[in-house]
């Protein structure tokens, strides 16, 4: 697999996601003929947005946080992408997310450009009633630059459908009238779709699944380790565990469990049912975040936070197909040595956009007043999968690139046409 970025060159860790998603930009337009100009463009977020949320603590005490949201580009449509309550949210992150929702919409071939957005705080430290005040607050503050048509947020890491539900009624409250597609990963009651929250685990398991079966594995006798047990990898990790995986370690931020004869995965508390629960459940062996990643399985998948597969682990990684569930888990020093080493790692902005494309159905079901069982989002989240896996795959078997350049050289193509289409700078 070639990669332009060697190990030589070893960019300096850790690399901020700005950086990261530059890098990747540049080294899939060197395989296209496109306009320099227009990738120029594309390094650049549109607009950054920058709140201040100021929530008064049930201590009686006003506390101050620091908000964004980032509008990467727009030519296919709508600013989409997810809101992520961390503490260490910061313009470049969001910046550099954005950029990755706008090649993972594109790679889907949905009509919706990039944006992400956050506020640096730690959600475990607040009250329920303190996160709704502050997600009520920083709606307000970006009211204007969201909007059905104009950017669409959904849940990220430290959000959930809850969050959603209390951006929407803050926005339709100012508006003065019910307005569901403002927002997505909202709870079916009020306008959701069934299915969205396990859509980015569910994509992983489906590409996973996809790309066991292209390394001639067989999914039945394929171990697993997945890292982080949240919204992405408690959903992965439960479908390949029942599609008949062995999923042998999870992990939760204080670190994982192993079992070589398999985790009871539907036992285990995912992060939204109990945070930081994963350790209490009993198994043979514990082991760290860093361990599990360096675990002798088939296949790895990082479900958790950025740049956890650097220069430093890369050499003692023993999968051999990393699937990324998290946004930005291999930093590029990472992604030049994986490639040297001919190890798979499938991009993120494929494997988990299962998230994003059951959101896009969430916006058509807001439109039409007209709710999809949940068998139609899995049919449908399954063909959408499947087609742009093959899209990927073929440009990985037409060109000596990593899937990551595959994956990328399928989004800039339709992003680059369509700005040349509407002229370059729209
Ligand atoms: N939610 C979505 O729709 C999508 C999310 N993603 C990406 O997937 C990743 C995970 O998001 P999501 O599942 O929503 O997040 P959640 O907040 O639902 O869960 C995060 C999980 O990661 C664990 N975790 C937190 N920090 C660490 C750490 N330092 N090391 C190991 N584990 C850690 C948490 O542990 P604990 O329970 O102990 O807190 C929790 O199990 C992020 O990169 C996100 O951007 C991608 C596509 C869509
Ligand atoms: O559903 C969405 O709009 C975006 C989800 C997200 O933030 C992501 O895919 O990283």
């Amino acid at each position: 697999m070639a990669s332009t970025t060697t190990r030589d060159q070893d960019p300096s860790e850790p690399e901020s996601a700005i950086k990261t998603a530059r890098r990747q930009l540049q080294q899939a337009a060197d395989h296209l003929d496109i306009d320099q100009n227009v990738i120029e463009r594309l390094k650049h977020p549109k607009k950054v947005h920058e709140v201040t949320v100021p929530i008064e603590r049930e201590t009686g005490e006003v506390e101050l946080y620091t908000g964004y949201r980032a509008q990467h580009d727009s030519v296919r449509g709508p600013f989409k992408g997810g809101l992520r309550y961390h503490p260490d949210v910061t313009r470049e992150e969001c910046v550099g997310l954005s950029m990755w929702m706008t090649w993972k919409c594109a790679v889907m071939d949905i009509p919706f450009g990039g944006a992400k957005g956050g506020i640096a705080v730690d959600p475990k430290d607040l009250s329920e009633s303190e996160k709704e005040q502050l997600t009520r607050r920083f709606t307000n503050e970006i009211r204007s630059v969201i909007g059905p048509t104009k950017d669409i947020p959904a849940p990220d890491m430290g959000t959930d459908p809850q969050t959603m539900a209390w951006l929407m009624d803050a926005y339709s409250m100012q508006e003065g009238e019910t307005i569901p597609g403002v927002v997505t990963g909202k709870p079916p009651i009020v306008g959701g779709s069934e299915g969205r929250d396990s859509a980015p685990g569910r994509s992983v398991a489906i590409i996973a699944r996809e790309a066991i079966e292209y390394y001639d594995k067989d999914l039945t006798a394929t171990s697993v380790a997945v890292q982080g047990f949240g919204s992405v990898g408690s959903n992965a990790a439960k479908l390949l565990d029942d599609w008949g995986a062995n999923v042998v370690a999870v992990s939760d931020v204080n670190g994982g469990i192993y079992d070589a004869n398999g985790v009871d995965t539907h036992a285990i508390p995912s992060h939204d049912e109990e945070p930081e629960a994963v350790l209490t459940h009993g198994a043979p062996e514990t082991l760290t975040n860093d361990e599990l990643l360096e675990l002798d399985v088939d296949v790895v998948i990082p479900a958790a936070i950025g740049n956890v597969l650097t220069a430093e682990n890369a050499d003692d990684v023993a999968a051999d197909i990393v699937i990324e569930g998290a946004n930005g888990p291999t930093t590029s020093a990472a992604s030049a040595i994986f490639a040297e080493r001919n190890l798979p790692v499938i991009p993120d902005i494929l494997a988990n956009a299962g998230g994003v494309t059951v959101s896009y159905f969430e916006w058509l079901q807001d439109i039409n007043r007209r709710a999809w069982s949940l068998d139609r989002v899995h049919d449908e989240l399954e063909t959408e999968m499947l087609a742009a896996w093959q899209g990927v795959r073929e440009e990985f078997e037409a060109r000596d690139v990593t899937w990551r350049d595959a994956a990328y050289i399928v989004a800039l193509s339709r992003i680059a046409a369509a700005h040349e289409m509407r002229g370059l700078w729209p």
